[in-house]
């Protein structure tokens, strides 16, 4: 039986023993719910990135990097405990749509959107995400769209900070395009947290080539971390 995206992400949190892992963990109460883990191989993955997969997934054997798990769903359960502890006004969207909900950049079909798998290195503290861009996420003809390289940005900082801080909120990004990022081509994001200041995560990541001889974007981010009971609207 598939365990759920976030029973297995849930280890992760904790495992740093982040106070805020554990608060993320108590306060979303990971409710087993089973689903469709993306960050695997599928048919529509290119040579490229199924190679710089496998060479990942054996980095994992010794336990020193992990692969993050990923899902298109939030539970119903998590939105419950998520707008409880930080939402106090109603929240427009209903329980019932959360089932239809999906995390935006896992709401493609395969291989058309986002292609993408994180992994996690206990030891040096940083993600590497192995993306590749699918024919709808197009800008000018033949290249992706730069909003679409600020989505896979936002949700690779996102995740980075949220494993060093757990529930977090977005509050800046800056990005510099150096150069265009061809469709369906794969790029390779290194991230790193620059700095803690109180609730504040400081975090950066670039999009490189797979041969390295390009940097296709730059981006930093602001992250907050969430306080319980400090309702955000
Ligand atoms: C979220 C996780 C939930 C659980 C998920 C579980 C499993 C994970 C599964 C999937 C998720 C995968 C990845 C998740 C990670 C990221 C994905 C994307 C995340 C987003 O896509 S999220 C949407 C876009 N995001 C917003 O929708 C936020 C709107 N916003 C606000 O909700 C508030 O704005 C908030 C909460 C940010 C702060 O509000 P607040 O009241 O709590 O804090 P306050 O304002 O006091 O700021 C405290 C200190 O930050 C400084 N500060 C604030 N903003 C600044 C700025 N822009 N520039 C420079 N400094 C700034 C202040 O100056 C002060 O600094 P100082 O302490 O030094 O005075």
């Amino acid at each position: 039986m598939l365990r759920s995206c976030a029973a297995r992400l849930r280890p992760l949190l904790v495992a740093h023993g982040r106070p805020g892992g554990a608060r993320l963990t108590s306060t979303f109460s990971f409710e087993e719910v089973t689903q469709k883990d993306h960050a695997l191989p599928k048919p529509s993955w290119s040579k490229d990135l199924r190679l710089l997969f496998d060479q990942f997934m054996k980095k994992c054997e010794d336990g020193s990097w992990e692969r993050l798990p990923s899902c298109s769903r939030h539970s119903v359960q998590r939105f419950q405990n998520f707008t409880k502890a930080f939402f106090s006004g109603s929240i427009p969207v209903k329980e019932e749509q959360i089932s239809q909900a999906k995390f935006f950049p896992r709401s493609f079909e395969d291989g058309l959107g986002f292609e993408y798998a994180m992994f996690w290195s206990k030891d040096e503290k940083r993600i590497v995400c192995l993306f590749q861009g699918g024919l709808y996420l197009q800008g000018i003809p033949g290249f992706l769209h730069g909003g679409a390289l600020v989505t896979l940005i936002d949700t690779t900082l996102g995740t980075h900070a949220m494993l060093a801080g757990g529930a977090v909120m977005t509050a800046n990004l800056s990005i510099n395009f150096k150069r265009p990022m061809p469709l369906c081509s794969v790029g390779v994001i290194n991230t790193q947290l620059d700095k803690i200041e109180g609730r504040k995560l400081f975090v950066s990541c670039n999009i490189q080539s797979v041969d390295e001889k390009t940097v296709y974007t730059e981006g930093t981010g602001l992250f907050i971390k969430l306080e319980p009971g400090k309702t955000l609207v």
